[in-house]
Parts: structure tokens; C-alpha cells; sequence
């Protein structure tokens, strides 16, 4: 289980979260709702140690990830897909994948990892040997994720992965992580798109001004008033 407990993060004076605390068991699919500023991408960059927080924990089963190097996370099977996505442009999707294969732990099998990821995104299979750049905002993102399983990971950490994309592509994205899902892997999922992850998770959170305000089930968080103001713009049921 993947557990962030009390954490407590300051950029200065300003406090980006505090006493934050949720669970991400394996194979669980979990959403992190918030408004722009809330603090979602402050929380997994905190799991990916590109920040330090000021108080609380992180946690993989008993061991606190919290002294670790940020390149070590990706080894204890942590993979995160960040906003801006993290892949190279320059290099073709063949060679991003490749890259994505360098932790220890994916050394071993990364042609069946290959094979599997192609099945993911048999889009991407058609267009190994494109360059990244030359590719829509969608396959990009398909790129970025399907470079992050190349680590094998354990625990996969989306921030907005639907950010930007047009309605078609956002929803053949969510099809991709919906596979993802059943192949066992568990994940992590910030986003704006509230109707389509609450369709894909299994459970939630909702962050306001750093803070956990509200967590639920899916259904419970879609038929929540607050939910619904906040992020389903009517007060109707979903
Ligand atoms: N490096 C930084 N230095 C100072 N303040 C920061 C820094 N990074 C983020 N913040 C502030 O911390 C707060 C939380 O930011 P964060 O990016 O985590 O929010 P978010 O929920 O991911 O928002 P968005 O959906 O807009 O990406 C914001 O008020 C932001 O301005």
C-alpha cells in the first residue's frame, strides 16, 4: 500500500498542503479532485521527492520513501506521469520507451514489456519509429504513460493526464486506462475530467487549499452536492 500520512508541504510561507493523509492500496484506482491551486500536483510531486515536505510521512508498505533520492522511487515501483509529461521530443516513440526501461527493474524484460505496452496502445505500435514531437497532444500523453510502464511499475501517478486534449482523444485515453486498470496495477489519478475518472476509480479524494475536505467511494463522491457544485457544474446526479 502506497500511504501519504500527515503531509505537510510549504513553498516559504505559503502552505501547499497540510496534514494530508490517503491510501492507494495495489490494484486500487484512486482520484484526486481539486480546483487549480489546491495542491494536487504538490502532493505527487512529494511522493516523487522533488519536493520536501515539512511534517508527515510517505509510505510503501512499512518503509517511508521520505530519505530516499528521487530517481530510487521509480525503483521501489513508482511511476509518475507529471503534467508536462516528461518525455523527450526529440526522440521517437521507440526510443522514449527505451528510455523508460533504465531503472534496475525493468532491465530484464524489456521487450515483453514492449509487447505489452504496444498492446496497450496499438496506436502507439503503428508509430514506434515517429518522432515524438511530430504527434498529437493525445498520442503524446499515450507516450508519456506507456514510457512510465516501461519501469513496471507497481503504482501509477497521473497528473491531469486528459489536460488539453480534445473530447474524442480524452475518451480513447480513458479506454487506455481503463486497460491499464485491469491488467492489476494501481493508480493514482489527478484530473479535471471528474465524470470520466469517477467512471474509471474506485475511490476518491477531494483537496481544497491543501487540504483533504471530503473522500468517498465513486458513487458517493458523483452523488455528492459539494462534488457536484464544485466540479460536475449542476446540482443534479450524475
Ligand atoms: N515551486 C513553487 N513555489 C511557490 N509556490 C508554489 C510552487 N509550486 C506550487 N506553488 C503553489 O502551491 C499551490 C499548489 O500548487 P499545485 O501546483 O500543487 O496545485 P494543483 O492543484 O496541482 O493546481 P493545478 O491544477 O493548477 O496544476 C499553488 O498556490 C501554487 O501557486
Amino acid at each position: 500500500m502506497l500511504e501519504i500520512k500527515n503531509l505537510t508541504l510549504r513553498y516559504g510561507h505559503h502552505l501547499a498542503l497540510e496534514d494530508v493523509s490517503l491510501t492507494v492500496a495495489q490494484g486500487e484506482t484512486v482520484v484526486l479532485l481539486g480546483a487549480n491551486g489546491a495542491g494536487k500536483s504538490s502532493l505527487l510531486k512529494s511522493v516523487g521527492r522533488l519536493v520536501q515536505p515539512a511534517g508527515g510521512d510517505i509510505l510503501l508498505g512499512d518503509a517511508s520513501l521520505l530519505p530516499l533520492p528521487a530517481h530510487e522511487i521509480v525503483n521501489r515501483g513508482i511511476a509518475i506521469v507529471p503534467e508536462n509529461r516528461g518525455i523527450f521530443r526529440a526522440m521517437t516513440v521507440e526510443e522514449n520507451l527505451r528510455l523508460g526501461a533504465n531503472p534496475a527493474r525493468a532491465r530484464t524484460n524489456e521487450a515483453l514489456m514492449r509487447g505489452e505496452i504496444f498492446a496497450l496502445f496499438p496506436r502507439l505500435a503503428e508509430r514506434r519509429q515517429q518522432l515524438v514531437r511530430t504527434m498529437s497532444g493525445g498520442e503524446q500523453q499515450m507516450v508519456a504513460i506507456a514510457r512510465a510502464l516501461m519501469s513496471r511499475p507497481d503504482y501509477l501517478l497521473l497528473d491531469e493526464p486528459s489536460l488539453g486534449l480534445a473530447p474524442i482523444v480524452t475518451q480513447e485515453l480513458f479506454a487506455a486506462l481503463d486497460r491499464i486498470r485491469q491488467t492489476g496495477l494501481a493508480m493514482l489519478i489527478v484530473e479535471q475530467n471528474v465524470k470520466a475518472t469517477l467512471t474509471l476509480a474506485n475511490r476518491g479524494y477531494v483537496l481544497e487549499a491543501g487540504r483533504i475536505i471530503g473522500s468517498g467511494t465513486s458513487e458517493q463522491l458523483a452523488t455528492d452536492p459539494l462534488v457536484q457544485k464544485a466540479f460536475l457544474g449542476s446540482a443534479e446526479t450524475v
